[in-house]
């Protein structure tokens, strides 16, 4: 996790004159517990204009709760990514209907046409918590499930405190966003384990995990080696435009996903992102990242979300999108496998 105690492990991130690095801003999650103005102003500015910032966690109860609950999940995330692909395989994952479980390295296409790099296993929080009967997962996900809970409490209460500051700049009762997502209510929110290889010393410049935004309400990421990056709004796909995101000790790094988007009319923005091989000396090392995505509950639709003053209705005769979040996911992700889309940054006007 995103504590001395790992960054310690890999060289440092290279510096900034020598590799672009996105300029996006650190938010202090302490200053939002206290209900600071000024940093609830940044936060909503942060959505709209970038759609990716980091919470520095330290100096909050709760956020020092969830980088030692990331230790420990770091830990599992080594433990169960490397036992081995036969054993793994026995719990791969069946894309687009089902997400959950092991995707191994190599089966998804990235945006130059090659394979990806990455392997990951995703975990569901209604498996995790016990809303619906649980899946098998292997047996160090199963040894630790306590574990996993307290990650998924501690990481939800931050999210939720960031869902109330939007709420306050969208002019939306307090507790709207957070309540399409409660903790209780089947979801496909998912707790993701990511690691990718160290790079073979020939190839520079791997896409590990392809271009894409993430379909959910909001993402909360670990990680620690570099090879995040951000496509700027406005800039060609070209790998010059891409831009790295820094890891910071003590900080997760928060993302809006496309389901905000869409309720918000395109205020808050939902931005396209990729994992290449770590930047510099840290591409000799493995690269693992933990991610929150939080999803909306089952029953939510897309629909822009109605009341207050700053989401814009939909224009007279224009189409209300009543599919349910799942179904719109669904048919995203298998407009995407089929070519028929291509993600791109979306919202933040
Ligand atoms: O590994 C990372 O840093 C990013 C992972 C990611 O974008 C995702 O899981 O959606
Ligand atoms: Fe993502």
């Amino acid at each position: 996790m995103s504590t001395s105690k790992y960054f310690a492990q890999y060289p440092s991130f290279p510096s900034g004159s020598s590799i672009p690095i996105a300029d996006i801003p650190t938010l202090y999650l302490a200053k939002l517990q206290a209900g600071s103005d000024e940093e609830s102003l940044r936060l909503y500015e942060a959505c709209r204009q970038h759609g990716f910032m980091l919470l520095d966690l330290r100096n909050s109860v709760q956020g020092e709760a969830l980088l030692e609950d990331g230790e420990r999940m770091f830990a599992l995330l080594e433990a169960t990514l490397t036992l081995g692909q036969d054993t793994l395989n026995r719990y791969a994952c069946d894309p687009p209907r089902d997400l959950m479980g092991y995707k191994r390295a190599g089966v998804l296409k990235t945006d130059d046409g090659k394979n990806d790099a990455i392997d990951v296993y995703t975990l569901g929080q209604d498996d995790i918590l016990g809303t619906v009967p649980p899946r098998e997962n292997p047996e160090p996900i199963e040894s630790h499930r306590g574990q996993c809970q307290k990650f998924i409490a501690h990481a939800h209460v931050i999210v939720a405190s960031i869902l109330n500051h939007l709420d306050k700049h969208l002019d939306l009762p307090q507790g709207t966003l957070a309540g399409l997502c409660a903790l209780e209510k089947p979801s496909a929110t998912a707790m993701r384990m990511l690691l990718s290889p160290a790079q073979p010393a020939d190839d520079d410049r791997r896409i590990n995990f392809g271009g894409h935004t993430d379909i959910g309400i909001i993402t909360l990421l670990f990680n620690i080696v570099g090879g995040l990056q951000i496509l700027p709004a406005g800039a060609n796909n070209i790998d010059v435009n891409w831009h790295y995101i820094q890891p910071e000790e003590g900080c997760a790094l928060i993302n809006i996903g496309d389901t905000l988007t869409e309720w918000t009319g395109g205020l808050l923005r939902s931005c396209l992102h990729r994992v290449i091989s770590p930047p510099g000396d840290q591409a000799q090392f493995a690269r693992r990242s933990l991610a929150y995505l939080v999803r909306a509950e089952k029953n939510a639709t897309v629909q822009r979300i109605k009341g207050g003053h700053v989401i814009t209705p939909l224009g007279e005769g224009a189409e209300e999108d009543t599919r349910t979040v799942d179904a719109w996911a669904t048919w995203r992700a298998r407009q995407i496998m089929n070519g028929e889309l291509k993600p791109q940054t979306r919202g933040g006007e």
